[in-house]
């Protein structure tokens, strides 16, 4: 059943569907095979381009769309996850018999090239799967070759779980600490099993993604709004630290989740349903935190299936909106205040140049270089900001790609 529903999660994806975004897909499943179900799909898509190079020498001829997703699913269970190939091989045969009448006359086929496939030895020193067409240009200019294959190394590898403690609180046994403040939990894990987690002692957030709210600083009392703040993980770091925290975003429906991570945690703060471009608060904010929305491309280790569901299109727009946005918060910012833009993209156009474009646009507005714990100088950008990419502490698990800047506005 979890094989079937990892097909079926796989084929959302080929009709531009995220893996996340796909609830009917696994209904008539139990929760331990949605679960399976779900890490088969992701690991799948996540070494598509390895399941290839084992299959494409194997086949006379390119197989129907579905049948290739049944063997590529087979080859990154025997190979990458270890799976036994009996049970495989047979499991995979069953499904593409499934699959109508082209399945029925593929399942000899299937048979026979994923026990062939089973033998293949050398799957660890096969190239990791390329960034698609759409991005690896704009990386290989920005980064260069080596720093892009290191970048699709890291996304080979996926995510551990990090975790953001509340001040003073006790980290889960076994949970690594971090240079920069967060913890690491390796293996699989059951978030919500864990200690602390009842209590709202901590929150799952990627230790890069938790740097912008530790780049804005906050102080007890002061008046701070995240303008972009569902599904809220910034929220409860700015909360935490005493601050006065408006939490505004576009969507409700994300709101709700800012509102239910904030119950959890024993935290407070002022929502917002607004739009960013055009809210204005009555009183102007000590500082403001601007997560923007952006490409997501520092995600890819986390959600392997954005390569295959977004093709570029949009990107422009987003740009256009990082800007927009960040133009409205300087208004809105008391003179002298402070205001972190971030964005959890790898495209330096959502991040270096948009920081470069706003201090010409703002004459007046600086740049206060990043001076946290645990930040290496070389994260240091030209124009004072800090980026990050999953290939950085590659010894540590990694890390998303994020890009995040402090400006401070003119007195
Ligand atoms: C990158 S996510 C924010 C993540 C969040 N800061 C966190 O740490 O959990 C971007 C958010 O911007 C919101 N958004 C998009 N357009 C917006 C707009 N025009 N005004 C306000 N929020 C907007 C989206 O709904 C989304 O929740």
């Amino acid at each position: 059943m979890a094989r079937m529903g990892a097909l079926r999660l796989i084929q959302g994806v080929r009709q531009g569907r995220a893996l996340t975004d796909q609830p009917g897909a696994l209904r008539a499943l139990t929760v331990a095979d949605q679960a399976r179900a779900a890490r088969l799909a992701a690991e799948t898509l996540r070494h598509q381009g390895r399941a290839d190079r084992v299959i494409d020498p194997l086949v006379a001829r390119k197989p129907a769309p579905q049948i290739a997703d049944v063997l590529r699913l087979a080859v990154v269970e025997m190979l990458e996850l270890g799976a036994p190939a009996h049970g495989v091989v047979g499991a995979a045969v069953d499904l593409t018999r499934t699959l109508g009448k082209r399945g029925q006359a593929a399942a000899g086929m299937v048979n026979a090239v994923l026990r062939k496939a089973s033998g293949f030895a050398d799957w660890t020193a096969l190239p990791p799967q390329s960034l698609p067409e759409w991005l690896r240009p704009a990386l290989e200019e920005a980064y260069g070759p080596a720093i892009l294959t290191a970048i699709e190394a890291a996304h080979q590898q996926g995510a551990p779980i990090d975790l953001t403690l509340k001040p003073g609180a006790t980290p889960p046994p076994g949970a690594e600490a971090l240079p920069t403040g967060s913890f690491r939990l390796h293996g699989p894990v059951h978030v919500s099993a864990l200690p602390g987690y009842e209590a709202g002692d901590w929150w799952v957030q990627d230790a890069a993604a938790a740097l912008p709210a530790r780049l804005l600083d906050a102080q007890p009392g002061e008046r701070i709004v995240d303008l972009c703040a569902a599904p809220g993980g910034k929220t409860l770091q700015l909360a935490a630290a005493g601050a006065q925290v408006t939490a505004l975003d576009i969507s409700d429906a994300r709101l709700r989740r800012v509102t239910e991570n904030l119950t959890r945690c024993r935290l407070s703060a002022d929502l917002v349903t607004a739009d960013a471009l055009d809210w204005r608060p009555a009183t102007a904010p000590d500082a403001i935190l601007l997560d923007a929305p952006c490409s997501a491309t520092g995600t890819i280790r986390r959600h392997p299936d954005l390569p295959f569901i977004r093709d570029g299109h949009g990107i422009a727009e987003l740009i256009e909106l990082q800007a927009a946005m960040l133009d409205h918060a300087l208004s809105i910012l008391r003179p002298g205040g402070r205001l972190v833009f971030a964005t959890c993209s790898l495209i330096p156009d959502e991040g270096e140049v948009q920081i470069e474009e706003a201090l010409s646009r703002h004459p007046g507005l600086t740049v206060e270089r990043p001076t946290l714990p645990g930040i290496d100088p070389e994260w240091t950008t030209e124009e004072g900001g800090l980026r990050l990419r999953p290939d950085l502490w590659a010894d540590r698990g990694g890390m998303d790609g994020f890009y995040m800047a402090r400006l401070r506005k003119a007195g």
